[in-house]
């Protein structure tokens, strides 16, 4: 168990571009006490290259990228250290790639388009354009209801959804200790 009684876990914030991953997967890092790790820094150059250049990212593009950060999430689960990376796993076969073999779990953040545009359109310093948001859009592939997804809405402000997942996360330790202690 963690410091405040919740155990390791292994989480992808994920979502289309600007839904606010960073935001939300450095938040948890910071008050669970778990290490972080951005998904964009581990983009091969040539990847950023493409973004930057308003080119959207391939299958073949984004399959060492996917690699790179199940590789980061493996060595952590082996630490047995709650981890927290950021990435837009927009597809099902994105996801399974990030999973296979690991007891990995996914954040999706839920943003409107409109507001995803505008976010992104006054965001500064940062290499992705807000002409790719379109293809990021038809790009991601809704989670299934049979992948381990919890949906969060990246429209309220942070901080309420930090505090509604860290409280899940009690919940739910809180269920498993009831179920142990009648079962
Ligand atoms: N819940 C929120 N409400 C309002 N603005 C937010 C929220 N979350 C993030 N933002 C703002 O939206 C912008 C994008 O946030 P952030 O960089 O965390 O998203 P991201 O999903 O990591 O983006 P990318 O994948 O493009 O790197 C930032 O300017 C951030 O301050
Ligand atoms: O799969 C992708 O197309 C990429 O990961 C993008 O989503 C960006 O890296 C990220 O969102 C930065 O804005």
């Amino acid at each position: 168990m963690g410091t405040i009684g919740i155990r390791p876990r292994f989480l992808v914030v994920m979502g289309v571009s600007g839904t606010g991953k960073t935001t939300i997967a450095t938040g948890l890092a910071t008050r669970l006490g778990w290490h972080f790790q951005e998904g964009d820094a581990l983009h091969p150059q040539s990847n950023v290259d493409k973004m930057s250049a308003g080119q959207p990212l391939t299958d073949e593009d984004r399959k060492p990228w996917l690699e790179l950060c199940r590789d980061w999430l493996s060595k952590e689960i082996d630490a047995g250290h709650g981890a927290v990376l950021t990435c837009s796993a927009l597809k099902r076969i994105y996801r399974e790639q990030l999973r296979r073999d690991l007891p990995v779990e996914f954040i999706h953040i839920r943003v409107d388009p409109k507001v995803l545009a505008d976010r992104m359109t006054h965001r500064k310093g940062h290499f992705m354009p807000a002409s790719l948001l379109p293809s990021q859009l038809a790009t991601f592939e809704e989670p299934g209801e049979d992948e381990p997804v919890i949906h969060v809405c990246g429209e309220d402000h942070p901080d309420v959804v930090l505090e509604k997942l860290i409280q899940q996360f009690r919940d739910e330790e809180n269920q498993k200790e009831l179920h142990a202690a009648v079962g």
